[in-house]
């Protein structure tokens, strides 16, 4: 069977003020009405026979409220006790799946266009994972040198058929001259944060590069150890960093659909519509001569704004965001104080 495992415990926190503890960027809509959740969810309905979706504990409520019965039916909730990142969460997702079957793991917060581009790119990778004995990433064909993404180094080709390349090496998110470096060399992607796998591949890789985590699962299993204990104790850690950077037998398929990971509020203002003056504006405001900003209020605050050019502004219950555009991604650094 083939059945995907959709990841929506994250926080989201370069889309602060917007996206909070209480309500993650997966909750909101970009790019299309529907929170990006559900839109992950009805890309994927057509190319699985089941969905899974895996979230933290503090997530689970917000997702009872906003799933209909009419979905509630056709996915399963998985919950983690707390937030560990990805590799705890899908070692856990793991758990539902028999060795045979494939596992296409999804991050639940990004924009896909090109539909049918992207069903041909996974249905080859789902092919790849039946037959070989990979750990299967799809990477995207850079367009620019975004400093937000990780890389992936291409290698020798695996299969042509399918377009599958051995990886060389995966480079997490690098400054912008390594960034240049690598658009120029033609054989790195970006890291979409997709895997295709059998769930008997994945498990002798955790077995091999996360045993504290593979051994957790065995005591969780032999009911030795309540979930809460088991996740207690494992180390928090992203799936690339576990397990893809370590591994041998890794592969990447490109895909070459549109792809945004909606990871900050200059990719929010790449994939929304912009009026004549190049902004776009969600909520209300009265602007005189601003040009190419975005500008989000969801307050009933009057915000009223002269002159200015390249801003991005956020106003939300939770706080306020105002910074240049191109700088987003200093959120992170915002939030630390
Ligand atoms: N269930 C669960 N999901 C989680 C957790 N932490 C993160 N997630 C989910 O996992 C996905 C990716 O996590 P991020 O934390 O947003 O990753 P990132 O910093 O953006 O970096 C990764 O993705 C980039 C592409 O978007 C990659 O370019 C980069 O190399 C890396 O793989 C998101 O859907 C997020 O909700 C967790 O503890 N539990």
């Amino acid at each position: 069977m083939v059945k995907a495992l959709i990841m929506a415990g994250g926080i989201g926190e370069r889309l602060w003020p917007l996206s909070t503890r209480k309500r993650p960027k997966q909750f909101h809509s970009f790019g299309d009405s529907k929170p990006l959740v559900i839109q992950t969810m009805e890309r994927l309905k057509t190319l699985v026979d089941e969905v899974h979706i895996i979230t933290t504990k503090e997530q689970i409520n917000i997702f009872n409220q906003m799933i209909g019965k009419e979905e509630e039916e056709k996915i399963t909730l998985l919950t983690e006790p707390f937030g560990k990142n990805t590799a705890p969460a899908i070692a856990l997702g793991s758990l539902y799946y028999e060795p045979g079957d494939i596992m296409v793991i999804f991050p639940s917060d990004h924009i896909i266009r090109d539909l049918e581009s992207f069903r041909r790119t996974i249905t080859r990778a789902i092919e790849e994972a039946v037959e070989s004995d990979a750990l299967i990433t799809i990477g995207i064909t850079p367009t620019r040198p975004h400093t937000g993404y990780g890389y992936i180094e291409r290698g020798e080709s695996h299969n042509p058929e399918r377009g599958s390349y051995r990886v060389k090496r995966f480079h997490e998110k690098p400054d912008f001259k390594k960034a240049q470096e690598y658009l120029k060399a033609g054989n790195f992607y970006w890291n979409s944060g997709m895997f295709i796998w059998r769930k008997e591949v994945f498990d002798r890789a955790l077995r091999l590069h996360l045993p504290e985590i593979y051994h957790g699962l065995e005591e969780l299993k032999a009911k030795a150890k309540s979930l809460e204990e088991v996740y207690e104790n494992f180390p928090s850690v992203s799936i690339d960093y576990g397990i893809m950077e370590k591994a041998d037998n890794v592969l990447v398929i490109p895909g070459n659909f549109y792809w945004n990971d909606v990871g900050s509020w200059d990719s929010v203002y790449e994939l929304e519509e912009k009026d004549a003056s190049g902004n776009v504006i969600r909520g209300e405001f009265v602007l005189h001569d601003v040009k190419n900003s975005l500008l989000f209020n969801t307050t009933y605050r009057s915000v009223r704004i002269a002159s200015v050019e390249d801003a991005i502004l956020v106003v939300t219950d939770e706080g306020i965001l105002l910074c240049h555009r191109g700088d987003s991604q200093k959120v992170r650094e915002l939030l630390k104080y």
